[in-house]
């Protein structure tokens, strides 16, 4: 018999300490042994680990995460801007900024806060930030992971200024695969996309799961809510779930960019693919005192049961 969240203390398992360079991160799990950690640093989520204890998020030996610089790795949140499509800094300045505990966090809705094991943190515009992004904003993220596993990340990014503004964002979601060339994502096919590497020019997908063979750096436009991405050798299938995050960016750097990345390993591509739900084409726009919610709900299966959950699951979303 399995732990009910009524006798499961879900606060208990959230517990706070400090990752190898001193930032301070914190620790969640479940019951059943799943576990997820989330940095301060940027608000990064830097592992997340099954019942069995397998890491199931990439993250580079290279990397040496400090302030204000991410890790190559896990979740890092790309805001209030993806990519270099603005002026800024690339993929925005939040995930090099230092964010709070949110003590007081206005309510989510029922579903997405009872029965877990979560975090809320913080971030809110800076005077130094201001100078390159004059809006001021909040920007509430919860991480929680639910009794079977999957890890949910709620964004919400409130405008608290006195004109609108808009942004771009994207959960730069890091995952961590046997092996690329057995990597087939579905959900994709047909779709436009833009592609970073030939000028952001718009093509569209020809029909098949997505398979990779070469460097990818895609913005599939206007994607359904679900999307599978199929680990043939290890038999088991992520499922991204998400809500309000209309696009997906899909990233390998290959060989030769892999080459390039100061904090990435020569051969790391081979076991890591970038899919991030995303806001791109079309940037959000917030009016004074409104705000924007982007959920994303990543679950891993075997991948003999998912073509039936999938079929079933896109008619409902
Ligand atoms: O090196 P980073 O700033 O973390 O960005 C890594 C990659 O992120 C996204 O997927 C972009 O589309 C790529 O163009 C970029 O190279």
């Amino acid at each position: 018999m399995g732990h009910s969240a009524a006798v499961w203390d879900f606060r208990a398992a959230t517990e706070m300490t400090k990752d190898q360079n001193g930032v301070s991160q914190v620790v969640l799990r479940t019951p059943q042994g799943a576990s997820a950690r989330v940095s301060l640093n940027g608000a990064q989520v830097t592992s997340w680990r099954n019942e069995q204890g397998e890491e199931l998020l990439f993250t580079s030996s290279k990397t040496t995460p400090k302030a204000q610089k991410a890790a190559r790795g896990g979740i890092p949140i790309c805001f209030p801007q993806f990519g270099n499509c603005g002026s800024m800094e690339l993929h925005g300045f939040a995930r090099n900024r230092m964010w709070v505990i949110d003590e007081n966090p206005p309510p989510l809705p029922a579903n997405d806060s009872s029965g877990k094991s979560f975090v809320d943190l913080l971030l809110k515009s800076s005077e130094e930030d201001m100078k390159c992004w004059p809006h001021s904003f909040e920007f509430r993220l919860r991480v929680s992971l639910t009794t079977n596993g999957d890890i949910t990340l709620i964004s919400r990014v409130r405008n608290i200024n006195g004109k609108p503004f808009s942004f771009s964002f994207a959960y730069h979601t890091y995952l961590l695969v046997s092996d690329i060339s057995e990597i087939r994502i579905e959900g994709l096919e047909t779709l436009d996309y833009l592609d970073n590497l030939s000028q952001k020019e718009r093509f569209t997908e020809q029909g098949d799961a997505i398979t990779f063979e070469s460097e990818v750096d895609r913005v599939y436009l206007s994607s359904p809510n679900i999307i599978a991405v199929l680990d043939h050798e290890r038999k088991q299938t992520y499922i991204i779930k998400k809500e309000g995050l209309p696009d997906v960016a899909v990233w390998n750097p290959w060989e030769k960019k892999s080459k390039s990345m100061t904090d990435f390993g020569d051969e790391e591509y081979k076991q890591m693919l970038c899919v991030d739900a995303a806001v791109i084409e079309t940037p959000v726009n917030l009016r004074p005192g409104e705000e924007w919610t982007g959920r994303l709900q990543l679950s891993i299966v075997p991948s003999s049961f998912c073509g039936d959950r999938l079929g079933l699951d896109r008619s409902v979303l």
